[in-house]
């Protein structure tokens, strides 16, 4: 039999001497290496040893030999000394079969067969311990099997007592790559697959998603490099002479959207008729060879880490979205396949919800907005769902036909740091991963975390996964559903962490902001089981919420903002228009309008501000239905359907604290609902930063309308005969019309700085029961 083996070619699976042979080059290319030292190097070994070395070493071989075959490299090792009577150990690779037809595919000038690709694929890598943690003599926290694609994180805890022990959570996901993994394997395994489908009118996005500094760039930077060799490739085939490469590259910092090939030029986005998204004004370059790539790649980096304060940090701020687009004619032709590489913000960034600085917390807010969006709208692409809510952020906004169509395909790649400092972003991030693909649990085995980090596979329950404790399904486990094609075999693995001395709890998913608060006694104390409405409302059974005592400072907000509402809408009908001004109202330009099939100008949204529309407030038993008070679809989607049970990054990252004394059980509830309240609060102000700078530009237009009307009527009173109470009457109506949009925007804008002072007494609020919670007494 004869088999391909990348650069070491074509082998006669029979020759024993060639076979021979390959095996010690490998060990001499020191493929066959361990990074734990030469000891553990596959050296061909006696009899008796290789029976031994087989059983207990295999992880290590097979774990090797993956990270062989991922860099192209043979997929077999001869463990024996003498050739003829050697154990041949063959693994097959998942990229073998694609590497061989590719070959075939390319020498023949035509694409490689069409295969069908999962919609979501989620990696993880790992990245090596760095210079200075490893000075620092941190251990490294993470445990991952490539061959199983599983990952253990041995996370060190302090109990209330101060004694340390080590708790256990084991992931599985669709490709796990360790620390050997070369970026050009991490190419192979994650966006060389989906290269081919751009060409078949496909829209692919890589996503690298994790804290800052666990090597988001690091992985992201190459592939678009790795990915225009093949698309050059590709190119050059006959069938596709009449298609051409366009790059352009941008950044969303704070909510904007700024181009990194155009000296960081500001962009806005709009919808064209057909609901297509347009970035008016981003610059695209269309490139014939890799090499330019690299010279763009150079270019927008630069431009990214000295952005306008020059600080290298903002990098971790922004999301940065590289997109190649295939053409058929020029730079205006609506692309006929793209490909987006997606390096977001640090997740971490989500915290900066708790800084002292209000700039920061909106920065930190708007993170944290786009990330709980991205999540919402890859799940829905998963689920193959009908609404997908992309107007979540302005990065789903601009990335929607990602999401959109049969032929969107995405893969994510979480990156995550070994230290064992880093466990519980490490954690946050493969529990968003988890996230993004729950919903092909349903399927999955099942397999439990013992002391010893020894993942036990348990066999799944009629075709689905367990219910948690207390025997009440989650929502999300409630109905079978179909499984996605996924690359290779594998079925996904619902979890559940076992440690000893506790009742083990099922590991599901990220946990919510109110469970955060509780302290680690506090909150397993005081599990109930959970009630009807819960699982109604897709909460899961076991999050404790806390009810009561809303704090004063809510109740005292929500009363001042409803006294402002009722002034602001009493000034705003002291500047409603006179009757001539309505009559007049066809003539002018319109305020805009959301932008609709019809309509692509932007459109602040109408004032919020009113006697009935409060600040939402959580659901109680005496009112359920509170948190209804949400308006859009979309916000509705990514923050109200299960608060409780969603994962929110910031909640994740700045709430967790590791005290030694339980909070008291009001003060977490009543800093629960603070939080509550600011979080939506602060969603509010980031679309009312959107509709007042929309209003304004608006206002803008408007002014130099009014100026032409201006000019108009000074125009026709110059004339010889004309009528003084034509003329009287147009100037009154000229200076309605600047009253009355100047009282608007002035009103929006007193809305909006009444929001943001709101937000800072809720900020302080926090502050201070943080402070409680933590019992320094501040
Ligand atoms: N797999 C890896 N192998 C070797 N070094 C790595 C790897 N991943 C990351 N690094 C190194 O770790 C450091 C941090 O990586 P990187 O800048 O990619 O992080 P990041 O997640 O993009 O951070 P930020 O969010 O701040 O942009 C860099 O010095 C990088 O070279």
């Amino acid at each position: 039999m004869m088999q391909d083996y990348g650069k070491f070619g074509i082998v006669d699976m029979d020759d024993k001497q060639k076979l021979f042979r390959l095996t010690k080059r490998l060990n001499a290319d020191g493929a066959g290496g361990n990074a734990s030292g030469p000891s553990e190097r596959l050296q061909p070994a006696s009899r008796a040893a290789r029976n031994s070395r087989h059983y207990t070493n295999m992880d290590t071989i097979t774990a090797q030999m993956k990270a062989q075959m991922l860099d192209g490299d043979a997929a077999l090792l001869d463990l024996a000394n003498e050739p003829d009577e050697g154990l041949l150990l063959q693994v097959d690779s998942p990229h073998d079969e694609s590497y061989s037809k590719r070959q075939t595919s390319h020498r023949q000038g035509r694409l490689p067969d069409e295969v069908e690709l999962p919609k979501i694929r989620v990696v993880v890598r790992k990245r090596p311990l760095n210079s200075k943690e490893s000075e620092r003599g941190e251990d490294d926290a993470i445990e991952a099997d490539m061959m199983e694609s599983r990952l253990v994180v041995h996370e060190p805890r302090v109990k209330v007592d101060l004694t340390k022990y080590v708790e256990h959570h084991a992931f599985a996901f669709d490709d796990v790559l360790d620390e050997r993994v070369s970026n050009d394997a991490v190419y192979r395994s994650t966006v060389q697959p989906l290269v081919a489908t751009i060409f078949r009118s496909g829209k692919a996005t890589c996503f690298a998603y994790g804290q800052t500094g666990s090597g988001k760039t690091y992985t992201m930077q190459p592939l678009p490099l790795r990915a225009a060799s093949d698309i050059f490739t590709y190119l050059g085939y006959a069938e596709h002479a009449d298609l051409s490469l366009w790059v352009s590259c941008f950044e969303i910092y704070g909510g904007k959207l700024f181009d990194l090939l155009n000296s960081r030029q500001g962009l806005v986005m709009r919808e064209d008729g057909k609901g297509r998204v347009c970035i008016v004004g981003l610059k695209e370059v269309e490139v014939s060879r890799a090499e330019s790539i690299r010279e763009l790649v150079a270019h927008a980096n630069k431009a990214r880490s000295t952005g306008s304060t020059g600080v290298n940090e903002e990098s971790s701020r922004s999301h940065s979205i590289m997109q190649f687009a295939l053409k058929r004619g020029g730079e205006s032709d609506h692309p006929v396949g793209k490909i987006s590489f997606v390096d977001l913000a640090g997740s971490e960034r989500g915290a900066d919800t708790y800084d002292n600085n209000r700039q920061t917390r909106m920065e930190g807010a708007q993170i944290n907005k786009s990330l709980l969006a991205l999540k919402e709208c890859i799940r829905a692409l998963d689920a193959s769902a009908q609404h997908v809510p992309f107007r979540g952020s302005k990065l789903t906004e601009v990335l929607r036909d990602s999401f959109t169509g049969d032929q969107a395909r995405t893969v994510m790649i979480a990156n995550v740091s070994p230290a064992a400092t880093s466990c519980e972003h490490t954690l946050n991030t493969l529990r968003y991963a988890d996230r993004v693909k729950e919903l092909r649990k349903d399927k999955g085995a099942r397999f439990s975390c013992a002391a010893s980090g020894a993942p036990v596979l348990q066999p799944p329950q009629n075709g689905r996964a367990p219910s948690p404790v207390g025997g009440i399904p989650s929502p999300r486990q409630a109905g079978p559903r179909a499984p996605s094609p996924s690359m290779r075999p594998r079925q996904p693995a619902t979890l559940q962490t076992t440690v000893p001395g506790r009742q083990a709890t099922p590991q599901r998913g990220p946990r919510s902001g109110a469970d955060l608060l509780q302290s680690p006694a506090g909150a397993r104390g005081s599990q109930r089981p959970a009630s009807p409405r819960d699982t109604e409302r897709g909460r899961s059974p076991l999050v404790v919420r806390g009810r009561r005592g809303t704090d004063d400072a809510v109740k005292v907000l929500a009363a001042k903002r409803a006294a402002a509402a009722a002034a602001a809408a009493e000034e705003l009908a002291a500047a409603r228009p006179t009757s001539r001004r309505a009559a007049s109202e066809e003539q002018r330009p319109q305020p805009p309008r959301r932008a609709t099939a019809a309509d692509d100008a932007p459109q602040p949204k109408p004032l919020r501000r009113s006697a009935t529309d409060d600040y939402p407030v959580k659901p109680t038993q005496a009112n359920p239905k509170a948190a209804s008070r949400r308006t859009t679809a979309d916000e509705v989607t990514t923050r109200a359907k299960a608060p409780e049970a969603d994962w929110r990054p910031a909640a994740e990252a700045g709430r967790r604290e590791t005290a030694a004394e339980p909070a008291a059980p009001d003060v977490a509830a009543e800093l629960n609902d603070l939080l509550f309240t600011r979080d939506e609060l602060m969603n509010r102000i980031l679309e009312e930063e959107d509709n007042l700078i929309a209003a304004h530009r608006w206002q803008i237009e408007e002014t130099m309308a009014i100026v032409r009307q201006e000019m108009n009527l000074l125009g026709q009173i110059d004339q010889p005969g004309s009528a003084i109470d034509a003329y009287i009457g147009g100037l009154r109506e000229v200076l309605d019309r600047k009253a009355s949009n100047i009282a608007q925007l002035q009103g929006r804008l007193e809305n909006f700085q009444a929001q943001l002072r709101d937000e800072e007494e809720l900020s302080a609020a926090i502050s201070a029961k943080m402070h409680l919670r933590r019992g320094d007494g501040c």
